[in-house]
């Protein structure tokens, strides 16, 4: 059977990049998705800008939506502190089993568990099963049509606290326009837009930093 871009992503770092080493691993698929292969990490330019906003808030607890390959779950990962975790929900089960081995390669499975399954579901269970108790950082980068109603979620949930930075990829393309509207217009977020450009392209795109203010 013919193999998946995503198997391709795979044996391409598992042949190319350095086990145990997550900067060899992210510039490994930056290298074929730029190069042989477009795909939806969130990039190079793009993932830049997670890594200052990550950086700056120093989560313990970080929550990703869309895990895809795993390419910022391992991006985040290697900035994390020792002790910090970050749970990375995805949907499609064939993406998770290559993110798995992907994680696995860059040796940051310790700080990271993938939870299998809409986003819908499995937020409602981080409190009691996941031991979750407030989130300090969320990265949406899932479906555009989930980022308001998931956002609506987790402070249903109590997943917020004062301080909790979310940051959302893809504001400009493919664009969620809704979710602009919903979290320029609550009060209770503080926005700031950073422009980049789509993964690999020079298509202009942007992320959106919102903090809760509780
Ligand atoms: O779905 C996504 N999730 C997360 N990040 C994404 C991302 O960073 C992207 F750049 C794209 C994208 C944008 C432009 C394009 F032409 C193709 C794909 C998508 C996406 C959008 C619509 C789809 F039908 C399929 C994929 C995503
Ligand atoms: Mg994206």
């Amino acid at each position: 059977m013919d193999q998946s871009k995503e198997q391709r992503i795979l044996n391409f770092v598992l042949q190319n990049a350095v086990r145990g080493d997550p900067q060899s691993v992210v510039d490994t698929i930056d290298k074929y998705c730029s190069q042989k292969e477009w795909a939806m990490n969130v990039g190079d330019e793009k993932g830049l800008i997670l890594d200052k906003i990550l950086e700056e808030a120093k989560p313990s607890t970080s929550l990703e939506l869309g895990t895809y390959c795993g390419y910022s779950a391992v991006r985040m990962a290697r900035l994390l502190k020792p002790s910090a975790r970050l749970l990375t929900i995805e949907f499609n089960p064939k993406f998770a089993a290559i993110a798995k081995q992907i994680i696995e390669f860059a040796g940051v499975q310790e700080k990271v568990k993938i939870l299998e399954g809409p986003s819908e579901e499995i937020i409602p269970q981080l409190k009691k099963k996941h031991e979750v108790d407030t989130l300090d950082f969320v990265f949406l980068d899932h479906w555009k049509e989930r980022y308001t109603p998931d956002t609506i979620l987790l402070q249903e949930c109590g997943l917020l606290r004062k301080g909790t930075v979310i940051l959302a990829d893809n504001i400009i393309c493919p664009g969620a326009p809704e979710f602009i509207n919903y979290i320029r217009n609550n009060s209770h977020f503080v926005c700031t837009n950073y422009p980049s450009h789509l993964e690999y392209m020079k298509v202009k795109d942007a992320m959106e930093k919102a903090v809760f203010l509780g």
